[in-house]
């Protein structure tokens, strides 16, 4: 038996899949133990998967297109039975990594009714109920005696927190909240799992003490009778209807009638309100606003995940579908050939890996953060929340357009559900929307980048912090990429340094200009903020950058730093040409530098060519996880699809009830009409 670096390879497989296979030059679980940050939970993955595979109870009884959601929902509330009862079996108690993996496999992407209850409830009860509310509800939401969400966003108001419509007022002479939702546009609107799953949930309220608005806090709120799953006196609840994707989740409705609640669920952990209605202020306004951070920082690697399903669909279907004549001499070729598919597709992987590494980081960062806040330091919350607000929208920016890419990468056969292409698309794009905006949180970043501009302008660049020191920094008359020995990646990055900083500079020169002309603060803003988000979206494509670079330094493997040099290489010249208006509009990089980032654009693309396959087969996912006929590990695709179509519900019976209802009468009417 011959060992093959790419671990994937199988007898019987798609020879076309195969021979890409053979032609990878690294071993693709040492690229697994890269991407997912360490070869522990690179193996811990594959376990996990080898478990599940042997154990039919957790697999999907059919296919997911092929249900209703309401079957779907079932089906996902079996399986997330099983998973919840056998879970010591299968992975470490209380990995989050693992248990995220083991989710993916068995429940898939599309949610499930505890979907929100891992993400959010249990993450804002962590860090924002005080410790006597954690031993009160903390254990029991850990051992799913209790199901929560995360309430915030209203029919009326998901951005603007301040203006939220749902009020908390305290009530001193009983010591209770009283949540009430005075409008229709006051409703919740929107909390995963709220409609019908969830019996908890925190919800963010206006605290009103005594008349005066204490601003949006966060509520320990019961919803539904433990016992009954009845919902409580006083709460109007249910679910908001199906959506472009995550039909598993129970995306909700909810509104209060004078509900009471104790004095005590407000979640006390940072601030108190005492009987008397005395309040405690937080050591920083927005450290209720956790849950969110907790969840913006994670899903840079859920997006990363989402762009590399998509991707190792499309790679693998374009390594055996055959169309079309490069040479007309020889026979038809895989598509991949083709260089307009490998321009499609191989900067998409490239950007997979750059958000992967991100990722980590950003996790790492939020966790430091999270244990500095539980003693009292909240120094580093506002870079935290600075980095993730840009990271959120720029990572799932362009995971939605490589998603896209990838669907069309695969001519029709993208179209049909069988791809899974438009869940997995309709899961990512969400990502644009919920934990903000991503224009809000652009410009939440662009906040961060004033006042970092305003600290150069006034010559205080020695108190920027390391995420924007580089804004201190005097760049060199042009760019020196081509016109140097080589120097790894520091022209690259000195280039995109500056490309941020011009940007930046150039933006808060706007807005101070127009504050100096006499706007008003927020209006010289809103007419500032296009210039603005370009800043932070340039900001945060440098940061991404700078992250593969230190990623690909930290390598010691040299097939390993090999190939993901190339990828850098790729990535670089990409995002470069990508960006090149703004490299050229103050001639920084000339038009036949360009013209070099070009050639090695096309020079990478040829020469990650044959590691294609092995690059998109490193992320690990079984057939189970990836759940798309095109995307099989096997190539085996044609045939698959046809059982799939037979498998279709349409296909049960030749003549369908709409048929001999409607169609034959006509048919017949029209024949007869003719006699
Ligand atoms: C592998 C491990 C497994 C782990 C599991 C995780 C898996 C993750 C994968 C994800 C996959 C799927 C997830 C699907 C589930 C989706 C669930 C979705 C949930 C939601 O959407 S919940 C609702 C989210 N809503 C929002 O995000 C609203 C957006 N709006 C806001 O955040 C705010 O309104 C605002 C920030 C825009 C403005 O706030 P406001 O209070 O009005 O601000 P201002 O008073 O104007 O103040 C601004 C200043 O405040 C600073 N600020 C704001 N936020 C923060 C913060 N969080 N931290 C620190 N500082 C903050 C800001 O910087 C300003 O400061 P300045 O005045 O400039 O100094
Ligand atoms: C799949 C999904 C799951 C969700 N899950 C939850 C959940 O579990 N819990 C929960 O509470 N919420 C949830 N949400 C809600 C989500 O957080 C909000 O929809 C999101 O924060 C955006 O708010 P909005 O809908 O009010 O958009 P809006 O703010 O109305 O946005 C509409 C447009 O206005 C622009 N805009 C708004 N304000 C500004 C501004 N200040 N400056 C410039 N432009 C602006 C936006 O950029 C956008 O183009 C979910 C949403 C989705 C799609």
């Amino acid at each position: 038996m011959v060992h093959h670096q790419n671990k994937a390879i199988r007898e019987g497989d798609n020879p076309d899949l195969t021979a890409e296979r053979v032609t990878g030059t690294f071993d693709t679980h040492s690229m697994a133990a890269q991407i997912y940050n360490s070869e522990a939970h690179a193996r811990r993955r594959r376990e996990i998967t080898e478990i599940i595979a042997k154990r039919p109870e957790l697999h999907d009884t059919k296919p997911f297109p092929f249900m209703t959601r309401e079957e779907k929902i079932l089906e996902s509330s079996r399986k997330l039975t099983l998973i919840t009862k056998h879970m010591n079996e299968i992975i470490e108690p209380n990995n989050s990594n693992e248990m995220f993996h083991l989710n993916n496999e068995v429940l898939g992407i599309e949610g499930h009714p505890m979907a929100l209850h891992g993400i959010m409830f249990i993450p804002a009860l962590t860090a924002q109920a005080s410790e006597e509310q954690q031993k009160k509800w903390l254990t029991r939401a850990i051992n799913r005696e209790i199901v929560g969400t995360y309430a915030q966003t209203e029919l009326g108001h998901g951005t603007n927190l301040q203006n939220l419509e749902t009020t908390a007022t305290y009530d001193v002479a009983t010591q209770e909240f009283v949540l009430h939702t005075p409008t229709i546009t006051g409703l919740k609107w929107w909390p995963g799992n709220l409609g019908k799953s969830s019996n908890y949930a925190v919800v963010v309220a206006l605290m009103f003490i005594k008349g005066k608005n204490y601003g949006p806090h966060t509520f320990m709120v019961p919803l539904r009778d433990e016992k009954t799953h009845q919902p409580l006196k006083g709460i109007t609840i249910g679910d908001i209807g199906p959506k472009i994707a995550y039909n598993v989740t129970d995306n909700g409705f909810l509104g209060f009638d004078h509900y009471r609640i104790p004095r005590t669920n407000l979640l006390m952990r940072h601030t108190r309100v005492e009987p008397d209605g005395t309040y405690v202020k937080p050591p920083h306004a927005k450290i209720n606003y956790s849950a969110m951070v907790h969840v913006r920082s994670h899903m840079i690697t859920g997006q990363a995940i989402m762009l590399s399903y998509a991707l190792t669909i499309a790679t693998r279907y374009s390594s055996v579908r055959r169309q079309g004549q490069i040479d007309t001499t020889q026979p038809e070729v895989k598509v991949l050939e083709y260089q307009t598919q490998q321009h499609r597709l191989f900067p998409y992987i490239a950007r997979a890996y750059a958000f992967v590494f991100a990722g980590a980081e950003t996790v790492k960062l939020y966790e430091r953060v999270l244990e500095e806040v539980a003693t009292g330091n909240v120094s580093l919350m506002a870079d935290l929340h600075a980095l993730t607000s840009g990271l959120k929208s720029v990572v799932s920016h362009y995971t939605a357009q490589g998603i896209e890419q990838a669907r069309m990468a695969c001519g029709g056969h993208g179209y049909s559900q069988a791809s899974y292409m438009s869940e997995i698309f309709g899961v990512a794009v969400g990502g644009c929307t919920y934990e903000g905006e991503n224009m809000v949180m652009l410009l939440q970043l662009a906040r961060y980048l004033v006042k970092s501009a305003s600290l150069v302008k006034t010559g205080q660049s020695s108190k920027l912090g390391p995420l924007v020191a580089y804004l201190g920094a005097k760049s060199d008359s042009t760019s020196l990429i081509d016109r140097t020995p080589t120097t790894g990646f520091a022209e690259y990055v000195k280039t995109f340094q500056h490309i941020a900083r011009r940007q930046t500079l150039k933006a808060a020169d706007k807005f101070f200009g127009l504050m100096e002309k006499g706007e008003k603060r927020p209006i010289a803003w809103n007419k500032s903020s296009v210039e603005l988000n370009r800043a932070s979206r340039l900001h945060t494509r440098l940061y991404i950058v700078e992250a593969f670079v230190r990623r690909v330094e930290e390598v010691a493997d040299p097939r390993l730093k090999e190939v993901l040099t190339d990828l850098l290489h790729l990535h670089v010249n990409y995002e470069l040409l990508d960006m090149s208006t703004y490299a050229l509009e103050d001639g920084f990089v000339s038009s036949s530098q360009l013209d070099y980032v070009r050639d090695q654009l096309y020079f990478y693309l040829a020469k990650i060519r044959p590691n294609a396959v092995s690059l998109v087969d490193s992320w690990e996912f079984s057939d189970q996880e990836l759940r798309s006929v095109l995307g099989r590990r096997d190539g085996h695709v044609y045939e698959n699809l046809f059982a799939w179509a037979k498998a279709s519900p349409l296909n049960k019976t030749d003549v369908l009830p709409s048929v001999d209802k409607y169609l034959k009468p006509l048919m017949e009417s029209a024949r007869a009409s003719k006699l």
